[in-house]
Order: structure tokens, then sequence, then C-alpha cells
């Protein structure tokens, strides 16, 4: 039997939630040019999304640059729904910032029209992480609320409950990223993302990083994560594999019946 899917988010033209998993592909280039230059490949392999992870420009911390170069980067995705993220230090980004920081570089995102998505990291103060997903919903573009742990997986109740608080914060999409140290904590994300899509109201996006966990990053459609990232070049995360060589595995996956 077809496991139970949860609500579905439209994001631009996308559905996320329902059928089979979508692919994202992240974007980490340092300068416009460069975050420019990467489009023409990732439109040629068909990513579903595009990330654009704003923790490796140069220029993130200037807001009218921030704001035109995604204004450049919307105009040449076409029709590719496109999501910004600011990952922090300590979730395993790019640049470390303080507290007020990170809330005004994604505020610029927002009030800069382009982007149809917005992560936030749930891991933040309370009133302003959710003044940001009330700004968000005001403009209409989803908010996908993260955490990562990047040393370890916690237990299958908590990475559930980690999720949950996500959808009480007013989250569209809950993702949580863990690294494994075993096959058994393969499993445990495995199992944490199942019960969370039978039980939570919204949508979820999980994975288990580095080699250990590839096989989350190809499973979702059977255990419940709608979003799966892959890579055209560099990759945002380890254990990321190529658009090419995950959509088949996608294909192969689905769920027919
Ligand atoms: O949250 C995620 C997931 C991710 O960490 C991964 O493991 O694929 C990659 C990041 O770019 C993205 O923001």
């Amino acid at each position: 039997m077809r496991p139970m899917r949860n609500k579905m988010v439209k994001c631009r033209n996308l559905k996320l939630g329902v059928g089979r998993p979508k692919i994202a592909v992240p974007i980490t280039g340092h300068t416009m040019a460069d975050i420019l230059a990467a489009v023409p490949a990732i439109k040629a392999a068909q990513p579903d999304l595009v990330e654009w992870r704003i923790d490796f420009y140069d220029a993130v911390m200037d807001p009218v640059k921030l704001q035109q170069t995604g204004q450049q980067l919307r105009a040449v995705l076409g029709d590719i729904a496109l999501l910004t993220t600011f990952r922090t230090s300590g979730e395993g980004g790019n640049l470390a910032l303080t507290e007020a920081a990170y809330f005004d570089i994604c505020a610029t995102a927002l009030a800069g029209g382009y982007t149809d998505a917005l992560d936030l990291e749930r891991y933040h103060d309370e009133t302003a992480v959710k003044r940001l997903v009330a700004q968000a919903h005001q403009q209409n573009v989803v908010v996908i609320m993260s955490n990562h742990d990047f040393e370890q997986t916690p237990a299958q109740s908590d990475i559930v409950q980690r999720l949950a608080s996500m959808v009480d914060w007013g989250a569209d999409i809950a993702k949580m990223a863990v690294m494994p140290q075993s096959a058994a904590d393969v499993l445990t994300l495995l199992a944490a993302t199942n019960e969370a899509q039978q039980t939570l109201t919204q949508p979820v996006i999980t994975m288990a990083m580095g080699d250990l966990g590839k096989v989350s990053r190809l499973a979702g459609e059977v255990f419940g994560s709608c979003l799966s990232f892959a890579t055209v070049g560099a990759a945002s995360a380890p254990g990321q594999i190529s658009v090419e060589r995950l959509r088949p595995i996608l294909d192969e996956l689905t769920l027919n019946n």
C-alpha cells in the first residue's frame, strides 16, 4: 500500500509533498558572476528547484547587492523555483554571523521579492523566527524551517519532536539533516521521517549526510522526504550525488500503486 502523504505545499509551479520527491540543486558561487555562470548547466539538468546558498556569496552583507543578485538569478532561472538559504556556521554553513545579522539578511532576501522559498533555521530566537515566518507568508514565500546536526544522529523521538516544533512555529515544510555514525543511525533517520510524514500536518525533508547516509537521499518516496538535494558541479553538503545519477534512481523507486 502506498504510504500516506501530508498536505501539499505549492512553491511557484512545484507541488511539494505529493508525488515523487523533487530534486534541488544548490548554487554555492562566491561572486555574482560565478552564481549566474552556474545557471546554464543547472538548467540543462532540469532540477525542480534551485537553492541559492547565500552564505557562500561574498557580498551577502550588502543588502543592495544581495537583492540585485537575487533578482538577476530569478530572471535567468526562468520558471524554476528558487529557495534562498543562509546556513549559519553552527549548522554547517560557510560564514559566522551575529544573530541580528542572520535575521537582517533573511529579511533583506525576503524584501528583495525574488525568492519563492526561504530556509529559516529553527534554533534561533523564537520571536525573531516567527516574525520572519509572518513576513514570508505575507509575501507568499514558502518557509522551509531547518535544523542540521553535523556531529551525530539524535534519537527518533528527538528528530520527530524537532520537526514537529518547526510546524508549531509556522513552517510550511520541516527539514532535518543529521550525520550518521552507523547504519543504525540511518535507520533512525528513516524511521523518524516515516513517523513525521504520517503524524505532522506539513511535508518534511530529511537526509542523513555522508556516504553512510546516501541511501536516505534516494528513498524519499518510500519514507516520506519530499525533496532531495543533488549536485550539478559543487556539493553543498557531504553525501550529495549528481542530479544525473539521482533522477533515474528516484524514477526506479517510484511507487505506482
Ligand atoms: O538543508 C540543506 C540540506 C543539505 O545540508 C544536504 O545535506 O543536502 C544541503 C544544504 O544546501 C541544504 O540547505
